[in-house]
């Protein structure tokens, strides 16, 4: 924690419409961006809601910004919890490293929790940033790269899977994304502006397609969203049809299968590639040639904040196993502080003695069950008081699939 003086020369406070083009223009900026042409703020517009944007001002000039989306994760066990999409975290240039940040965060966590949030998750431009503030890394996911001539899949598909243009599209996908989500833990809501901002206003300049699969029944059961980016057509490698798979959700391993075999059974592509899927998709399994999928990247997903740590340990059940006392440590929001009796029952609020002690970052990593205990104490990132705590705590909070959460923004 840094000991900067803090917040003496700008004041935070909640913008208002008004102020919100200004905010984008200068999140843009900060990622070296230009601001958004009127065609595209339509679509930014509409994900500014009410009291949910954070400005920081100095001499009157918005200088740093945060938001955020309202949404819902899903949780360990089924249950959902109201959880903040953070996004749009920026400071001028000629404004960092003097606490701006810290002060929109102090902000934010504070109003987010006021509102009733349990957790907020966010996409970090850098894993460097966001530790401090009680945010850990609670999924994983990675980015594929299919060689097509030589993938060869083993199976044919058994439902049918139709292109559907346009609007049409984008209503079946969101149907289908709604009735699976939540679904796995770590999967978030999807807010009305996220579908404007990452399908329609890119529809037109990247030729976006959508695929809906149809099961024996004639019912859509899937879907997957991609772009293809035409290539030299000749046979050098120097630039390979290359098509992009961005968003692919199933009801089931049927309809799974179908929506990759379809992908990867399009003329005239050489390269599938497929960004931000889960790491336990077996995709490798599909293929005559399980050589021909190579993992590009397998890198942090959410970044996880347990805004309210009560809620959020009750809201997630346990295994089965001997119980824990765990305590947290937590400098942006202190209320969260203190000792947890873990059991295969439920959490509640002790005033026991630790067995292992955690900022609160770190417990947000063991949250949804990606990462354990044991690894966390063997990697020192939590302190351990009884040694025999990691495992009793591994048992209690141990899943049965990887979480992932899907949506990016
Ligand atoms: C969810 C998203 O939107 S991700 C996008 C995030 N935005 C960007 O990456 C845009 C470019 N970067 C920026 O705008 C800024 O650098 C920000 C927003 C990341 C940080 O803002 P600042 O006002 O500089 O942060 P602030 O001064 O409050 O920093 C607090 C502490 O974090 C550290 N820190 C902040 N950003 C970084 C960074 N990028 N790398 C390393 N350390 C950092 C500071 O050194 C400081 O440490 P200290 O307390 O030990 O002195």
């Amino acid at each position: 924690m840094g000991h900067h003086a803090e917040v003496t020369d700008h004041d935070v406070r909640v913008l208002d419409d008004s102020e919100y083009r200004t905010a984008h223009s200068l999140f843009r900026g900060t990622l070296h961006y230009t601001p958004a042409p009127d065609d595209q703020w339509k679509f930014a517009r509409e994900s500014y809601e009410p009291g949910r944007t954070f400005g920081a001002f100095a001499d009157g000039e918005l200088i740093g910004t945060v938001q955020s989306f309202p949404s819902r994760l899903a949780v360990p066990g089924g249950g959902v919890v109201p959880h903040a999409a953070v996004s749009r975290v920026g400071v001028r240039a000629d404004w960092t490293r003097r606490g701006v940040l810290s002060a929109l965060q102090r902000a934010q966590l504070r109003a987010l929790r006021s509102a009733g949030d349990v957790a907020a998750t966010l996409r970090a431009s850098e894993t460097a940033i966001y530790g401090r503030y009680g945010y850990g890394v609670a999924t994983r996911y990675r980015f594929l790269r299919i060689d097509r001539r030589t993938a060869a899949p083993r199976t044919r598909p058994v439902g049918r899977v139709r292109l559907v243009e346009g609007e049409a599209g984008e209503r079946v996908a969101r149907g289908l994304f709604d009735e699976l989500s939540p679904g796995r833990a770590g999967t978030i809501a999807r807010w009305p502006a996220w579908w404007g901002l990452t399908v329609r206003r890119v529809a037109g300049e990247e030729n976006l397609k959508i695929a809906v699969r149809y099961g024996t029944s004639g019912e859509a059961d899937g879907y997957v969203m991609f772009k293809v980016a035409p290539g030299e057509h000749d046979s050098s490698d120097d630039k390979p049809t290359t098509l992009t798979v961005g968003d692919l959700w199933a009801r089931d391993a049927e309809a799974w299968a179908d929506l990759w075999l379809f992908v990867l059974g399009i003329d005239l592509v050489d390269r599938v590639a497929a960004s931000g899927r889960p790491v336990d998709e077996p995709v490798e399994w599909l293929l005559g040639d399980r050589r021909a999928c190579r993992v590009v990247e397998e890198v942090d997903e959410t970044w996880l904040r347990l805004v309210d740590v009560p809620a959020a340990l009750s809201a997630r059940t346990y295994r089965s196993g001997e119980p824990v006392v765990i305590g947290v440590r937590d400098a942006y929001l202190p209320e969260n502080a203190g000792a947890y009796r873990v059991t295969a029952d439920g959490a509640t609020r002790v005033d026991d003695d630790p067995e292992l002690v955690l900022d609160v970052d770190v417990l947000a990593s063991t949250y949804l069950g990606d990462v354990s205990f044991s690894t966390l104490a063997a990697t020192r990132r939590l302190d351990v008081v009884d040694p025999t705590a990691p495992a009793r705590a591994d048992a209690l909070f141990a899943v049965s699939e990887v979480p992932y959460s899907g949506t990016f923004f």
